[in-house]
């Protein structure tokens, strides 16, 4: 059996399986809300196994899964050498999220990452600990800020409702995913004309450690 791997609730198991009966293979969920169990219809051979989006990337890499639908963003920051383990399959058209860096909207000089760094600086200077970024994007983040030589900064862990740090005074910025931007300016924050770390969507990949014949579904969906 060939294990596909799908985000077990909300926007993006919907779009999944809409993305998949667009190309003859109905998914559902069997059993109730809460029962995360599926059905898979229209290709022999596919068992369908639901999962949190976070967790897709790790059950690829593993190989516990041939093939898993999530975001760009979680398999670049959750696998260290992600195209080692993981190959693209399909981008599948929703699921668009950019990863950014935002300040507060009212520190009006610092518009770029050069500002960004010169204010961490002085910060750090003056408060004696670094400029706090709030984010669940580790490796992603700290990849980025090395590579465009931002240095005086420190990452804290934010899982979630990452925009409300600022005001929370747990950090001074923000590195999270933004789609219609609504949240960034309900929380008076501004994105960075250079912050933007990574485009995200949500992505067909299939495991390079899983072995097993994706090749009847992937020929079924049309991908190759
Ligand atoms: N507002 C949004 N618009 C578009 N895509 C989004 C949005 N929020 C999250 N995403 C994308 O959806 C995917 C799943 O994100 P999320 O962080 O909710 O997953 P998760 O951590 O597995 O959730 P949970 O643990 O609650 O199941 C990511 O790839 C992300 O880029
Ligand atoms: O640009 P917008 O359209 O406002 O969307 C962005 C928001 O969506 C995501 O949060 P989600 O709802 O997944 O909850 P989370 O804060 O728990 O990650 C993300 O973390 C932002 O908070």
């Amino acid at each position: 059996m060939i294990k596909l791997g799908v985000p077990s609730k909300g926007r993006l198991m919907k779009e999944t399986f809409e993305w998949f009966a667009e190309r003859g293979v109905q998914l559902s969920k069997s059993g109730s809300d809460r029962e995360y169990v599926g059905r898979v219809e229209g290709v022999d051979g596919v068992e369908l196994v639901l999962l949190s989006a976070g967790e897709i990337p790790r059950e690829l890499a593993a190989g516990r899964i041939h093939l898993g639908v999530t975001g760009t963003d979680l398999v670049h920051e959750k696998l260290a050498n992600w195209a080692d383990a993981v190959a693209p399959v399909a981008q599948m058209g929703f699921g668009f999220a950019d990863l950014i860096i935002a300040v507060p909207a009212c520190w009006r000089d610092v518009t770029c990452l050069h500002d960004l760094d010169a204010v961490a600086a002085r910060f750090r200077a003056d408060h004696g600990f670094r400029l706090r970024i709030a984010t669940k994007y580790h490796r992603l983040v700290r990849q980025f800020l090395t590579l465009q030589g931002v240095a005086d900064y420190q990452l804290v862990d934010s899982q979630g409702a990452t925009e409300g740090a600022v005001k929370n005074e747990t950090a001074e910025a923000i590195a999270d995913i933004t789609s219609t931007g609504a949240t960034i300016a309900a929380n008076h924050l501004r994105i960075l004309e250079d912050g933007l770390v990574l485009k995200s969507q949500a992505t067909l990949w299939k495991s390079r450690n899983a072995g097993g014949d994706c090749g009847p579904l992937i020929r079924k969906i049309g991908a190759q």
